[in-house]
């Protein structure tokens, strides 16, 4: 997660000029508009809520001056220089970043932050810079989880944990607390889980070096992390309630592939003349039960989760790819391997940033295969840590399951697609389903 980045990256694109500044400040005033825009509307002001009409939001933002673009690359090369360890971890400038999250918020905010259907063309203003932006930080033009969720909070005391009570959103759509409560609950989330991610290289590492208790101490470090993943998730209900969450929060997420509302997609005007298709923000971007998933050998094998698991993966930033790439190489040869943790080079989890430049890596090995082929009483005590992950993890995609099922599908009129775009009530099934499926049983 990349606190200073977003907070750093402010900061710099306000003071950069008066054009930085005035898209700043339409980021801070969405919020202000999106009411604005319903309250007219309920007064029977301009806003009828037909195809593409425009109410004060829509219009504010089409006034906007044409946003720095060039300065801002030209400057990235600077940025990085200054912004360091954002450059390592992104490969880009942590001001890139911080447009790019700008430019996805307000996009997001056009097309679904007033009433009435989503227009089909996206403006030139919002669509130009946010495309080119996108390519620059190595992301698709849509809201993602990096920008919705990772990049987008800071702590109330600098020096306390990352957790719930000491955390607060950045931006937020039509704000209130069930919006900063739906999106502070993952970024709690990804805090419990990040000592077991990072520590996920060298599970694989241990077992290709037959070091059992290492191996051990790997697995339940990744259980104790799914243990408090769901104590987090349990208290979603605590300030994000279910209807609101249905009829607010999650519109402004939806993206423009597989949804009702954009069957075509959007057009994103001086960009392409063709609509684009692309699914919207979902915690299935996340790059932690993926990493789990990698690390422990969980396969979904049905073709049509295996390929949405895999498109949601070039949602995440680079690094985070990178580090999925290099826990998954490592199952692909169930003898160890070097060539694993060579494939990408960085971690998205605290990892080295430096690996992969030329050092030889240590070995690393298929975890499930080496649970699979330990004997003896060492093997019943690495089944069972094994089994135990494994189960922590079904455990984690049935409450997601029956959350899903409570704040989306119970409001549903019509058959529901998630804010990713997918079917998700089966695919939520499947994936639970699938864990299962990966317990051992004893010889
Ligand atoms: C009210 C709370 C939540 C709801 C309603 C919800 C809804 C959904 C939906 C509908 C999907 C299917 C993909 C899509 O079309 O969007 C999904 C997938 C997913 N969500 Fe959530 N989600 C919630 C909270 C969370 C949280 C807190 C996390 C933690 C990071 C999370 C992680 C995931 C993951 C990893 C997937 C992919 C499926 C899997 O690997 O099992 N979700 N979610």
């Amino acid at each position: 997660m990349a606190q200073a980045r977003t907070a750093g990256g402010m900061l710099l694109l306000s003071s950069r000029n008066d054009a930085a500044a005035a898209w700043e400040a339409a980021l801070a005033e969405v919020p202000k508009l999106a009411v604005a825009v319903q309250t007219a509307a309920s007064d029977g002001g301009s806003r009828g809520g037909a195809v593409g009409s425009k109410g004060v939001l829509r219009r504010t933002l089409e006034a906007l001056p044409p946003f720095p673009l060039d300065k801002l690359l030209l400057a990235a090369g600077h940025t990085s220089a200054v912004q360091g360890h954002a450059e390592r971890e992104d490969g880009h400038g942590a001001e890139l970043w911080r447009a790019y999250l700008l430019l996805s918020f307000l996009a997001h905010a056009y097309m679904w932050c007033e009433p009435g259907p989503p227009p089909a063309l996206l403006p030139a203003v919002l669509a130009v810079p946010w495309a080119r932006l996108s390519a620059a930080v190595g992301m698709p033009p849509i809201l993602t989880y990096a920008t919705y969720n990772l990049y987008n909070w800071r702590r109330l005391d600098p020096t306390g944990p990352v957790q719930l009570g000491n955390i607060v959103c950045l931006h937020n759509f039509l704000g209130g607390p069930d919006e900063e409560w739906f999106r502070l609950v993952h970024v709690d989330i990804e805090a419990r889980a990040g000592p077991a991610v990072a520590g996920l290289p060298r599970l694989q590492q241990a077992a290709a070096q037959d070091d059992a208790p290492s191996v051990l101490a790997g697995l339940h470090a990744v259980s104790s992390a799914l243990q408090q993943m769901q104590g987090t998730l349990s208290r979603m209900g605590e300030k994000c309630d279910p209807y609101i969450y249905y009829q607010r929060v999650r519109t402004p997420m939806s993206g423009w592939r597989n949804n009702p509302d954009l069957p075509q997609g959007l057009i994103y005007e001086g960009v392409s003349d063709k609509p684009l298709q692309l699914y919207g923000e979902t915690g299935a971007q996340s790059s932690v039960l993926h990493a789990f998933d990698a690390a422990l050998g969980v396969q979904h094998e049905q073709v049509w989760l295996r390929d949405y698991l895999d498109t949601m993966v070039a949602h995440m930033p680079p690094p985070h790819r990178a580090f999925l790439a290099t826990l998954a190489a490592a199952n692909s040869n169930s003898n160890t391997t070097t060539a694993a943790a060579e494939a990408a080079g960085s971690s998205c989890a605290g990892g080295d940033s430096g690996a992969g430049q030329g050092r030889q890596q240590p070995a690393v090995a298929n975890v499930r295969s080496y649970v699979l082929g330990a004997g003896g009483a060492g093997g019943g005590e690495l089944r069972d840590a094994y089994n135990e992950a494994i189960a922590e993890m079904e455990k984690f995609r049935s409450q997601h399951k029956a959350f899903a099922y409570n704040y989306i599908a119970r409001w549903a009129k019509r058959e529901a697609t998630g804010t990713g775009g997918s079917d998700f009530m089966p695919a939520l099934t499947g994936y639970r389903d699938t864990t299962h499926q990966h317990l051992l049983v004893p010889p």
